[in-house]
């Protein structure tokens, strides 16, 4: 029996995953779940289409290890990095995002409201990983960083990742998750544990461009437990330019009771009389750090906005 492709017209193609995007040329594992398992090198077919890490695609073999994207199933979420004038795609179809930050060097916690906001208005989970909690002398001092974080329900899983790493992977498996964090937070060495086909990659990569340290420079989705991870380099752009601010205000989860409470419709949560957000803030029920991050992420969409209008 032939492979049935869901539109009917690509019947021929094969199913894959997008595994790596360079520019306008991808990698694809066809039968990613099967012995079958292959890599393939491919174009796009087509001027206007992009894909990111994490598309289910069907293509069309041109040689042993060469192919055609002829099609993409839909998507179920797509995640990207924009600002004014540019979107790139970098992952689709996830389940969560893994927020790498460390006991040292500082991290931003600004970063990490960023990465909640793309997840939540995606409809993502989110799990922060604290990493290198044996330096113990920085441990408490991160966890109280973390602690209006903790406090809005979001898992924080503690590691050690030049040690055992079996609770981030019981968090991992059966997930479809993309791991980001800021430079110098341990991520690459804890892709590395997890997945050894990923240091032969880093290291491959690194002789290629002589530079010695194993840094991400793209996007990379590999199989782990029953789903996959996606490794991504350093996102400071995490660009929200496309979150309207509707839904900026729902990605904030401790907003949402007081969302439409306002005296004002067109209220701004600013100094506004009657705000139901500055009450919640007086009443202790909304962090400060949260309010700030809110108004800063807010800001930088609304320039955004003026810039790509030209103003
Ligand atoms: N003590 C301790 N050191 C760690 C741990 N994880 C990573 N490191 C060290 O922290 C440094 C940075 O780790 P990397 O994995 O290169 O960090 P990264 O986040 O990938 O950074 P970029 O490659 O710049 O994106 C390295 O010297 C690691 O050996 C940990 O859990 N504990
Ligand atoms: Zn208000």
């Amino acid at each position: 029996m032939s492979r049935q492709a869901p539109s009917g017209r690509h019947g021929d193609a094969l199913a894959g995953r997008v595994t790596a995007s360079f520019g306008r040329n991808y990698e694809v594992v066809v039968a990613p779940e099967t012995p079958d398992r292959e890599v393939l090198k491919c174009v796009a077919r087509g001027k206007r289409h992009a894909y990111a890490c994490g598309d289910e695609v069907r293509v069309e073999r041109t040689s042993p290890d060469q192919g055609v994207i002829v099609a993409l199933e839909p998507r179920r979420n797509l995640l990207w990095r924009s600002d004014a004038f540019r979107q790139k795609l970098i992952a689709a179809n996830l389940t969560q995002i893994v927020i790498v930050v460390a006991t040292e060097p500082g991290f931003s916690p600004l970063f990490i409201s960023r990465c909640i906001v793309a997840a939540e208005s995606e409809g993502l989970a989110t799990v922060i990983v604290l990493n290198k909690a044996d330096l113990a002398d920085r441990l408490e001092a991160a966890r109280a960083q973390l602690a209006p974080f903790s406090q809005l329900g979001y898992p924080i899983v503690e590691t050690n990742a030049l040690g055992d790493l079996a609770e981030l992977t019981r968090c991992l498996a059966g997930q479809r998750s993309i791991l980001v964090g800021q430079s110098g937070m341990g991520k690459s060495t804890i892709t590395n544990t997890l997945i050894p086909e990923a240091q032969a990659v880093t290291a491959e990569i690194s002789t290629v461009l002589d530079s010695g340290k194993h840094t991400t420079t793209f996007a990379r989705l590999y199989g782990f437990e029953g789903g996959w991870i996606i490794d991504s380099p350093g996102m400071q752009a995490f660009g929200l330019a496309h979150v309207t601010t509707d839904a900026l205000l729902e990605a904030f989860v401790e907003f949402r009771p007081h969302l439409g409470q306002c005296r004002f419709r067109d209220c701004r949560h600013d100094a506004e009389p009657g705000c139901a957000l500055r009450a919640a803030l007086e009443a202790g029920e909304i962090e400060p750090l949260r309010f700030i991050h809110f108004h800063t992420i807010r800001a930088e969409i609304e320039s955004a906005e003026r810039q790509a209008r030209g103003w």
